[in-house]
């Protein structure tokens, strides 16, 4: 069976068309900075050998230009992977936030879909797109089931002492003020390989998800105890453009100051984290310019590494101990300099890396910390599409 995964993050679209129960890709697909001059596709097809990849960069104006695209490549005639639309049986739609109500994977119906537009002004960088990436799939693959996995589910484990906020409990009760949590998908499926790799499965972990958005997350027995975003995915750790944790009176003070609430909440969501310190949200381009020099490229990756500092420190104490670090997504996989930075200091947790080991690019699960080191650390590709198309299945298999 035929299942294709969506997963539009704030930054990027991804997909994988998967041929399920055998967990096979038959093709992968990225696309990056959409909405630049410089968006970029690749397109990888596994099923020929070796594999044929189609890269090629030209502006996406936004995701939606960037599905059709992914549509155009699944179905061309020479070397798409589908005849017809009929092909795929169910489209998995990554959905950023699902509130309270959803633990598991849910079939797609219009009062499912409602929900997720009411959680629109929760996610404004995600829900939308979501939402959009249904709609498109809905008309292009009429036939499919259409499943929604979402970020949020794997932290419905939380205890309420931890997803709680110190404001009266009407607002918990009656507007559904607490903390949610995201990247739920990533954090479950890392957490997962890295018990299996450990041989552990109580594991004490902290799962450490660096993309565009950042989180961070305390596993303990393959639950999610605690994580660092909350009622949005604006709180918590520095991101691309988001500013994490700040003092609320931050915002009023703004408001005050004759910035609209629209205009705060635009602050925060787009102009801050790394691209309100530099100028530049992608660690890449931050990279270069630190290579370049640039001062506030510098202290920017210093509060980044930071703020993951004391929330390792945080977790550490919430799980009293520690079996591993995971180090996942765009820079946690790929960025050694920053996961060095991180680790170096703290020793108190006998955390040790091993630079060489740090630097080595593996693209699987691979442990990079000094065998010394009280504590493992690894870096664990996610794939979140995997983890949708399994859930998909299975919700397909017991509906
Ligand atoms: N080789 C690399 N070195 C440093 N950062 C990288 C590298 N490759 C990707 N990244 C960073 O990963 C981030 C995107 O991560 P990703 O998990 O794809 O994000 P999202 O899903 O939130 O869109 C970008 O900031 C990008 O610069
Ligand atoms: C929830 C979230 O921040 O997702 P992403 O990192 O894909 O933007
Ligand atoms: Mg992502």
């Amino acid at each position: 069976m035929y299942i294709l995964v969506i997963n539009a993050g704030s930054s990027s679209l991804k997909y994988q068309l998967f041929d399920m129960p055998l967990d096979k890709p038959l093709c992968t697909g990225l696309i990056e900075r959409i909405g630049t001059n410089e968006a970029f596709i690749r397109h990888k097809i596994l099923t020929v050998d070796p594999t044929q990849t189609i890269e090629r960069q030209e502006a996406i104006a936004d995701h939606s230009a960037g599905l059709q695209q992914m549509v155009e490549l699944l179905s061309d005639a020479e070397i798409g992977l589908i005849h017809s639309a009929d092909d795929i049986k169910a489209v998995g739609h990554r959905v950023v936030h699902g509130g309270e109500r959803f633990a598991n994977a849910t079939l797609i119906t219009p009062a499912v879909k409602e929900t997720i537009k009411d959680l629109f002004p929760l996610a404004p960088l995600h829900n939308p797109i979501n939402y959009q990436c249904i709609e498109i799939a809905e008309k292009t693959f009429p036939n499919a089931r259409q499943i929604a996995v979402f970020d949020t589910a794997f932290h419905q484990t939380m205890p309420e002492y931890a997803f709680r906020y110190a404001i009266p409990e009407s607002l918990y009760t009656d507007e559904g003020i607490r903390v949610y949590g995201f990247h739920g998908t990533s954090h479950k499926y890392v957490s997962e390989k890295a018990a299996a790799w450990l041989g552990k499965p109580d594991a004490k972990l902290i799962s450490i998800h660096l993309g565009n958005g950042c989180s961070i997350t305390a596993v303990q027995n393959g639950k999610s105890l605690d994580t660092s975003m909350g009622f949005s995915p604006l709180a918590g750790l520095v991101m691309g453009t988001r500013s994490g944790d700040i003092d609320p009176s931050v915002i009023f003070h703004l408001i005050a100051k004759g910035y609209s609430a629209d205009a705060v909440n635009n602050l925060l969501n787009k102009q801050s984290g790394m691209q309100g310190l530099t100028g530049l949200n992608d660690m890449r381009d931050i990279r270069k310019a630190l290579e370049a020099g640039n001062q506030a490229a510098a202290l920017a990756l210093d509060i980044y590494a930071y703020r993951i500092q004391k929330y390792i420190g945080s977790y550490a104490a919430v799980l009293n101990g520690l079996d591993a670090l995971i180090f996942t997504a765009g820079v946690g996989e790929n960025d050694s300099a920053m996961r060095e930075q991180i680790c170096a200091n703290l020793d108190f947790l006998a955390v040790y890396l091993d630079s060489d080991k740090n630097r080595v690019a593996t693209g699987d699960v691979r442990e990079v910390n000094r065998s010394d080191s009280a504590v493992k650390i690894l870096v664990i590709p996610t794939n979140e599409e995997l983890e949708i198309a399994q859930q998909s299945f299975d919700l397909l298999e017991t509906a």
